[in-house]
């Protein structure tokens, strides 16, 4: 089977984006892996689907997988493509709107200067609430917050670091490091991924704060490995800095592909994250069955 594709990129986060809004192509996890794959395919670490409405109020589906072939809940940096994508494909006129995702529906708005900023949702970070963490976990309690103990590796070479969990639709663990550069994430990354209490798995992110308005960091992606940035991972550190008490309402992130802005109000509020959103090239390829 032969299909169109975009790729784009935000912050070096980078997508296959297709269209389905006029007929299903129905790709299985294995075509997802071959149009990821960087070596035999187009190379992203997300592919972003763009489906017609499937609700009254609703402008758009969106569907995300991961460069494993995996369907996930939510992709921030690819929130802003895919705003990018319908608007300038024409398959919108609006230049807000509304989009369903598997985690809810999340609002892209397209900026003058050519950012997009996208209303997120709130963060879950209710022990209770957040759905992708087995029970059992004992919470330290640090600031106006809790961290988490996990421990790392084998019982004989066991690490043990303090992650904050939350939500931002899909799953993340963050923690704090001194350097960014100097953090282990190639090492740390995987073992926190597939660690027993994350049945679903987990993004794993590394915060250097920088101060109360600027971080660095860097995450290692479920389902993709570390990527140059990730949207939700940026929006997820924020906040767990933020309730912290070691962050201020609007932050700048530096990730190693790209600047992200992200803002929280607190409590029930939405994230808002803006960056970048750049269309890379345009072709097609064939697919094995
Ligand atoms: N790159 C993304 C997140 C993509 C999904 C993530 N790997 C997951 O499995 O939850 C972003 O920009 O948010």
């Amino acid at each position: 089977m032969r299909i169109r594709f975009t790729k784009m990129q935000g912050a070096g986060n980078d997508f296959i984006v297709l269209d389905e809004t006029r007929q299903r192509l129905d790709l299985t996890p294995a075509q997802y892996r071959q149009l990821a794959d960087r070596h035999f395919g187009v190379g992203a670490d997300q592919i972003l689907t763009v489906r017609p409405s499937p609700a009254p109020g609703v402008d758009f589906e969106y569907v995300i997988h991961n460069a494993d072939g995996g369907e996930v809940e939510q992709c921030g940096n690819g929130a802003r493509c895919f705003a990018r994508y319908v608007a300038d494909k024409g398959l919108t006129r609006s230049d807000r709107i509304k989009v369903q995702t598997l985690s809810g529906v999340i609002e892209p708005r397209l900026n003058a200067d050519g950012r997009v900023t996208v209303d997120m949702g709130k963060p879950v970070f209710r022990l209770e609430d957040v759905p992708f963490v087995a029970a059992g976990l004992s919470p330290h309690k640090e600031g106006a917050w809790e961290k988490w103990h996990l421990a790392l590796g084998t019982h004989a070479e066991s690490e043990i670091v303090a992650v904050a969990v939350l939500s931002m639709g899909n799953p993340h663990a963050v923690q704090e490091v001194a350097d960014v550069d100097r953090a282990p994430v190639a090492k740390q990354g995987p073992l926190i991924e597939h660690h027993s209490r994350f049945p679903k798995r987990v993004n794993a992110g590394f915060m250097q704060v920088v101060d109360r308005g600027r971080i660095r960091l860097r995450v290692f992606e479920r389902g993709a490995g570390e990527t140059l940035a990730c949207g939700t991972g940026a929006c997820a550190a924020v906040v767990a800095g933020i309730r912290l008490g070691k962050l201020d309402a609007r932050v700048d992130v530096e990730t190693r592909g790209g600047l992200l802005t992200i803002e929280w109000a607190g409590g029930d509020a939405p994230v808002l994250m803006t960056g970048p959103a750049v269309t890379v090239f345009e072709g097609e390829i064939e697919l094995q069955e």
